[in-house]
């Protein structure tokens, strides 16, 4: 079952589609409700919690007072306090006949007070997609009163710990005596830009319909919301894939589905060859995090083309006795031009190539980086005549023809830092270009908080003027193909905000493309595996500091196999 991102245009769309193929508004308020009311009981003990719903004028309302009535029934002690509810309110009514106490808020700010005061659950069901202003008055009240027991109830500065799931018991923490759990989306997010109002609750734990909704994964609602779970509304698959919807989520059913499969009989042959490019006397690591990571992804051959100081650095490391390597000539540690020579005869023998780990930004750097990749001959030194003797120039070799290639780190600044167009000269669908928000800003001449007010537009742009698949880092990393698809990433965790962990991604996506995945399913698959394997660690070691990229690396390999669990769950 595949889980789309919406617009709030675009729910609004798709819940009159299910409506019109005859699943009514109706029942999928019920169905919302009943989702909320499910993961609550799924989480706490009925008989002592005492749960606070607070229900606004719209549909969120309904959905939160759905939940209330299910919430009774089951045994849970359930308070209402309905603020603008219109006057014939069904739902209210048929929560108050199943022993949900109702009040009116406005009237009894103190009342609800009270109730916060002793609660364990608040439901935050005032807004959700319907809101279009700024919060003031008896709402801006009433949620200060939960933000206010929300602060007294932290005991501890807990791992915020974010993860979009079909299953909620996949490892969510309940530290607090007070959780917040939003409707949809926490009162006060904006759906479509991601905009927070001041008055925003933080949400322990949001259930949202159908699909998360494109704002929730922006700066910076993102941070208001911790676990967030999609429930299924029933809306009718079909209704779901003829309905437009801005991106895909990556989900552990859709990543299950794009591993390479493994033949019984290969060898390493079968399973493809990667070549790293990278390294320089001030970045030797990189290049060996990149390898680590393509050894842990199956693929069965990997080399380090690297400058011979960085491979004396690295070739003792663990995981790396297991590369073999070819020395690049360089200048005082970086990569130049000539290195194109050595790379003519080897590159044919690779099914992938990581450029860029590694590399830094030498002057003579950029120059190799653009001849690798066919951008502009390597125009090599004028040999100096030695008396009557004149050297022959040997004949520059042709930029070599590339396979699949991910271009990462300095090799995306290599190509931000060229005077011409790159992208028409560049075969199309053949590179995974693997920006953080930074090196994006650099290759579109726009300011960092430009890419990360409209990352997913611009990734979505950039892939089809570029034709190349691009992966925009970050919380909820964008994967964006030529054609226009985009999948987002359901990964945000700081455990991976940790120096090297790029370096791992770009190994990993050049060793799935080794396997013979395309650009747009290497990335999609990698980014799901690299971001599984951050958040495997962080429940290891019970906290998100600390982990390093190398274990990054090596955890891909339980990231690969735990996948397969969740993925059949
Ligand atoms: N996706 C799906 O398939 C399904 C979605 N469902 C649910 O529907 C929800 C969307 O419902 P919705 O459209 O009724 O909007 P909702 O958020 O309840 O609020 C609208 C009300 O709020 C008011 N208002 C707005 N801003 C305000 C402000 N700043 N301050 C004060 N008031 C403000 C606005 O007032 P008005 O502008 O009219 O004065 C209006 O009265 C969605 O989030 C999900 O929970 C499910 O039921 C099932 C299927
Ligand atoms: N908060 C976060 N949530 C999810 N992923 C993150 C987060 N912070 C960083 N990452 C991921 O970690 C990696 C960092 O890459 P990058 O910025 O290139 O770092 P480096 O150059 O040090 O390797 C990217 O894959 C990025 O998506
Ligand atoms: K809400």
């Amino acid at each position: 079952m595949a889980i789309y991102v919406y617009t709030t245009e675009q729910m609004r769309a798709l819940e009159r589609a299910a409506d019109a193929a005859g699943h009514s508004y109706a029942e999928m308020m019920e169905e919302a409700g009943a989702a909320v009311a499910r993961v609550i009981h799924m989480l706490w003990p009925a008989e002592e919690t005492r749960v606070v719903v607070l229900a606004g004028p719209g549909n969120n309302g309904g959905d939160g007072l759905v939940a209330a009535r299910f919430l009774a029934q089951a045994g849970f002690s359930v308070t209402a306090f309905l603020w603008k509810r219109p006057e014939q309110d069904q739902q209210a009514e048929q929560a108050r006949a199943t022993g949900v106490a109702i009040f009116p808020a406005e009237e009894d700010l103190h009342r609800l007070q009270r109730a916060i005061e002793r609660a364990h659950i608040v439901i935050d069901a005032l807004l959700g997609t319907g809101l279009n202003r700024p919060i003031e008055g008896t709402l801006a009240d009433i949620l200060k009163i939960v933000q206010e027991e929300q602060k007294r109830s932290r005991q501890f500065d807990d791992a915020p710990l974010v993860w979009f799931t079909e299953d909620p018991s996949f490892s969510i923490k309940i530290p607090h005596r007070l959780s917040v759990v939003a409707v949809d989306i926490p009162t006060g997010i904006n759906s479509d830009t991601g905009a927070v109002d001041p008055a925003t609750v933080p949400a322990d734990i949001t259930i949202t319909f159908a699909g998360p909704k494109v704002g929730q994964l922006l700066s910076p609602a993102a941070t208001m919301q911790k676990a967030i779970i999609v429930a299924d509304i029933g809306i009718p698959e079909a209704v779901k894939e003829a309905s437009p919807a801005i991106a895909e989520l990556v989900t552990p059913a859709l990543a299950a589905t794009l591993l390479p499969e493994r033949s019984l009989l290969g060898h390493k042959g079968t399973f493809g060859r990667v070549l790293i490019i990278g390294g320089s006397v001030n970045y030797p690591g990189a290049p060996g995090l990149a390898a680590m990571a393509a050894l842990r992804s199956g693929a069965g051959l990997i080399t380090l083309g690297v400058p011979d100081l960085v491979a004396m650095a690295l070739a003792p490391k663990q995981d790396l006795t297991n590369c073999t390597w070819l020395m690049l000539p360089h200048d005082l540690g970086a990569l130049k031009p000539d290195a194109i020579k050595v790379l003519a005869d080897e590159i044919p023998a690779y099914d992938a190539l990581v450029l860029g780990p590694g590399l830094g930004q030498e002057e003579m750097t950029f120059a190799f980086v653009w001849a690798l990749l066919g951008l502009r001959a390597h125009v090599a030194p004028r040999p100096s005549g030695i008396g009557f003797i004149k050297e022959h120039a040997t004949p520059e070799p042709e930029a070599p023809t590339l396979p699949p290639t991910v271009i990462d780190a300095d090799a995306l600044n290599a190509l931000a830092a060229f005077d011409e167009e790159w992208a028409p000269r560049l075969p199309p669908n053949h590179f995974v270009l693997t920006p953080h928000p930074g090196e994006m800003a650099r290759l579109c001449g726009v300011e960092p908080s430009y890419v990360q007010a409209n990352r997913l537009q611009l990734a979505q742009q950039k892939a089809q003027e570029w034709q190349q698949t691009v992966v925009l880092k970050g919380a909820y990393t964008i994967i964006a193909a030529p054609d226009g698809h985009v999948s987002v990433s359901p990964f945000a965790t700081p455990v991976l905000a940790t120096a090297g962990t790029g370096d791992v991604l770009a190994g990993l996506i050049g060793g799935l493309l080794a396997q013979g995945l395309a650009p747009y399913d290497a990335a999609r698959l990698g980014v799901f595996l690299h971001g599984l394997a951050g958040r495997l660690l962080a429940d290891e070691y019970e906290t998100d500091r600390g982990v390093l990229a190398t274990e990054v690396a090596q955890w891909l390999t339980h990231a690969i196999s735990a996948l397969a669990n969740i993925a059949g769950e």
